[in-house]
């Protein structure tokens, strides 16, 4: 009674089919010909992929209540986390209490606490990018680092000692997402090797150890967090302002360590990849770099953006859409697992059923999106010149985001600092492609550098030059 999908093989079904690599470019060619709502069989287990704003905005959304689960994440969930980040965690009781928490904290009137956090920062990123106009995926990387640290630990501003701790937790980032990819250990397949002895099985002596590490790691950045009370002007972070809601929902200092380390991993690598990804749209898009570029010199003229323009900056929120929907970052989400037996058009999804939001191909549905692989902001945009929204009778316009109960808590942070970012970086620079012997060299827009659950673009040559002489001194001291 499943949805049908690629016949597959006896035993193994579409395993092999399946590259490690990419994948949802394989889950997108299958939507294509299977439609919204198919089901893929790895060696027995089955997986349904929803492909478009309807099946997902209907089964993710509406049926939440029965479709928030997760699958087991056995090395990284259980091992290396001992269960504590709950990205990973199916949703009972401890997951609904941390997810209350990081809402107190990250809901859309609290992510305003932020805004000197992720200005001051955007204006770090352009200074720079000017003293050296390369490597620019790190430099991304590191501006929406230090703006979400700051904005968890609240750290007036970053000195050598937290440069370093920045970089300490982001490579704990890599090193979890990188163990939650499926089949980076055999125990993700065989749960049961997680019975093995440490003597037997040196990859779970690792995970423990790694456990202990980033716990001591999480509760050191706790500590500080508590300490630094006061941030830029009288700005606080998550930490200090969330402190007293901790107590309330009955969260522990083991769970606040490990949430608001659970913040970090799951926002940066996010929000610079998207970053990266929209200095590419605007590489191989020079008209709608110059027709955003315009529209912010119109509203801002020569000094910085700033929050408070985002109302009259429409076409820069438009770009931001755009750029989250051109390459949604986490193209297949994180998957869902049905917590009881749906019926969905005449199938039935059992209890137990991985569920997969195909965030790349209902971003790249033509019948919402024409010509979707064109990076055209102006699709937000009505008549009138205000946002408009996408899918009006089926899902939240960003899908990038997920879906249902488990949709993204960071989605209100993101967006702002994503809109900081790109109107800072558009009001200071231009973007060109990289010129070599032979012309122009064209970046490969469907090479992406795969990290797991999040696709990263493949760095790209190209040429930025500032668009005004004194920037420097037009940033001031921000
Ligand atoms: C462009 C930036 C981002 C994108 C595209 C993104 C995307 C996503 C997606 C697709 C999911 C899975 C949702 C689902 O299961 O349906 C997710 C979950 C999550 N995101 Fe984000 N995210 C971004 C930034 C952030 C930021 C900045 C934070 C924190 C400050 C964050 C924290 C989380 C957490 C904690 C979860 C797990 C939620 C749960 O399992 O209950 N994300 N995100």
């Amino acid at each position: 009674k499943l949805p049908p999908g690629p016949p597959g093989l006896p035993i193994v079904g579409n395993l092999l089919e399946i590259p490690t690599k990419q994948m949802f470019l394989k889950f997108d060619e299958w939507a294509k010909k299977y439609g919204d709502l198919y089901t893929v069989n790895v060696a027995g287990k089955k997986i349904v992929v929803l492909s478009s704003a309807k099946s997902s905005g209907d089964v993710l959304d509406r049926k939440s209540g029965a479709t928030s689960g997760r699958p087991r994440f056995v090395m990284a969930g259980e091992i290396m986390c001992h269960n504590l980040l709950y990205m990973f965690m199916s949703p009972g009781e401890q997951w609904r209490r941390l997810r209350r928490v990081t809402h107190e904290g990250f809901n859309i009137r609290a992510c305003q606490a932020y805004y000197p956090f992720q200005e001051q920062e955007a204006a770090n990123l352009v200074r720079s990018i000017m003293a050296e106009p390369t490597d620019l995926g790190q430099k991304l990387k590191h501006a929406t680092a230090a703006a979400t640290w700051r904005s968890l630990y609240s750290g007036p501003s970053l000195t050598e000692e937290d440069e370093a701790k920045v970089c300490g937790i982001d490579n704990v980032g890599e090193t979890v997402l990188g163990a939650s990819m499926p089949m980076a250990f055999l125990v993700d397949v065989i749960p049961a090797m997680k019975m093995l002895p440490n003597w037997m099985a040196g990859w779970k002596a690792w995970g423990e150890e790694w456990f202990r590490e980033s716990g001591r790691f999480f509760h050191g950045l706790l500590d500080d967090g508590k300490q630094q009370k006061k941030g830029v002007e009288h700005h606080v972070g998550f930490i200090a302002s969330t402190a007293p809601s901790f107590k309330k929902f009955g969260v522990t200092e083991q769970e606040a360590a490990w949430t608001a380390g659970g913040l970090f991993i799951a926002g940066v690598e996010t929000s610079g990849a998207t970053l990266h990804y929209f200095i590419q749209a605007m590489v191989l898009n020079p008209e709608v770099c110059r027709a955003a570029q315009k529209h912010v010199d119109s509203v801002v003229g020569n000094r910085p953006p700033t929050f408070d323009d985002r109302d009259q900056l429409p076409y820069v929120v438009a770009v931001v859409k755009e750029t989250i929907r051109w390459r949604p970052v986490a193209a297949l989400g994180v998957p869902h697992v049905a917590d009881e037996d749906l019926e969905y058009r005449g199938y039935v999804i059992p209890k137990g059923t991985q569920i997969i939001g195909n965030i790349w191909s209902i971003a790249h549905d033509p019948a919402y999106f024409p010509y979707p692989e064109q990076f055209q902001p102006s699709r937000f945009i009505d008549s009138s010149g205000n946002i408009k929204e996408p899918f009006p009778n089926y899902h939240d316009d960003i899908v990038a985001f997920g879906a249902g109960r488990r949709v993204c808590p960071g989605r209100d942070f993101a967006n702002n600092m994503l809109f900081i970012d790109m109107a800072y970086l558009l009001w200071a620079f231009d973007f060109e492609l990289a010129r070599n012997e032979m012309g122009t060299s064209m970046p490969d827009t469907m090479k992406f550098d795969d990290h797991g659950l999040i696709i990263l673009p493949v760095e790209f040559p190209c040429v930025v030059k500032p668009r005004r002489n004194d920037l420097g001194e037009l940033l001031g001291d921000m």
